[in-house]
């Protein structure tokens, strides 16, 4: 697998918690411009595999490049070199308006509400009172506003309305179209190949395989089947 260009790179990484690892020795690029969707069942090691990528979980063996260069920094620091992680835990400030969570980010609410359009009319509402979609939308448009050059997000569209999947997906491919490099966990596997170029898949730590998302579409009731039994399709 080559490097060059690639904007966050694994390199034979074990990771996990009270010294078992519970991902292993995984290998892979994520590239600018790609979506890269990870899947596997229940416990497979997807999260993991994310917090590892931030800096949040220490490796025991491996490394991590971003842009090339072996990091082990923290992901404050890694935020601060272009790295987004958003979770389905969608971090706002409640009490802040939406206007005020842009601001306290340091972000531009015309460059979000360009994401996020529909956010428009919800600028001075407190976040606490925005729908979980909303507070989703201006999780991720803080995220992206930022210019991150690599977006990890882990189950972004956790018990969201199908239209808002749609919308947080669509949202995440155009990052990438415009030269993110994107890693997402997803529960909806088949919505979420629609949006994505490449898909690895995990199974009790380990890489099972990798392959384009056309082709994952395609064979995907076999994938479900061998790899995804307690995951979602829909
Ligand atoms: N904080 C922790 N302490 C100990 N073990 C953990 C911790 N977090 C996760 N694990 C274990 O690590 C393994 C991988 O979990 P992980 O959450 O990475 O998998 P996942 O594929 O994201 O699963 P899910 O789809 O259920 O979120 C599981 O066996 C899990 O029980």
């Amino acid at each position: 697998m080559k490097s060059d260009g690639a904007a966050l790179s694994a390199r034979g990484i074990s990771a996990g918690y009270f010294g078992q690892p519970v991902i292993r020795d995984l290998t892979f690029d994520v590239t600018p411009g790609e979506v890269i969707c990870l899947l596997g069942p229940n416990g497979a090691g997807k999260t993991s595999t994310l917090l590892a990528l931030a800096g949040e979980l220490p490796l025991m063996s491996g490394e991590v490049l971003m842009h090339g260069e072996p990091t082990t920094a923290k992901l404050h620091q890694r935020a601060r070199q272009g790295l987004s992680y958003v979770t389905e835990e969608r971090s706002v400030f409640k009490a802040l308006t939406t206007r005020e969570n842009f601001r306290v980010a340091g972000v531009g609410p015309e460059r979000a509400l360009q994401l996020f359009p529909e956010l428009e009319s919800r600028m001075d509402v407190k976040a606490g009172l925005l729908s979980g979609g909303e507070q989703q939308m201006l999780t991720l448009a803080r995220a992206l506003s930022r210019g991150a050059s690599v977006l990890l997000a882990d189950e972004l569209s956790l018990g969201l309305a199908p239209l808002i999947v749609e919308r947080l997906l669509q949202a995440v491919r155009d990052a990438a179209d415009g030269g993110t490099a994107v890693l997402i966990v997803e529960q909806h596997a088949r919505k979420a190949l629609r949006y994505a170029d490449r898909v690895l898949v995990m199974k009790r730590g380990d890489l099972e395989m990798e392959l384009s998302a056309e082709e994952a579409l395609r064979r995907l009731p076999e994938i479900e089947d061998a790899y995804l039994s307690q995951t979602s399709s829909e």
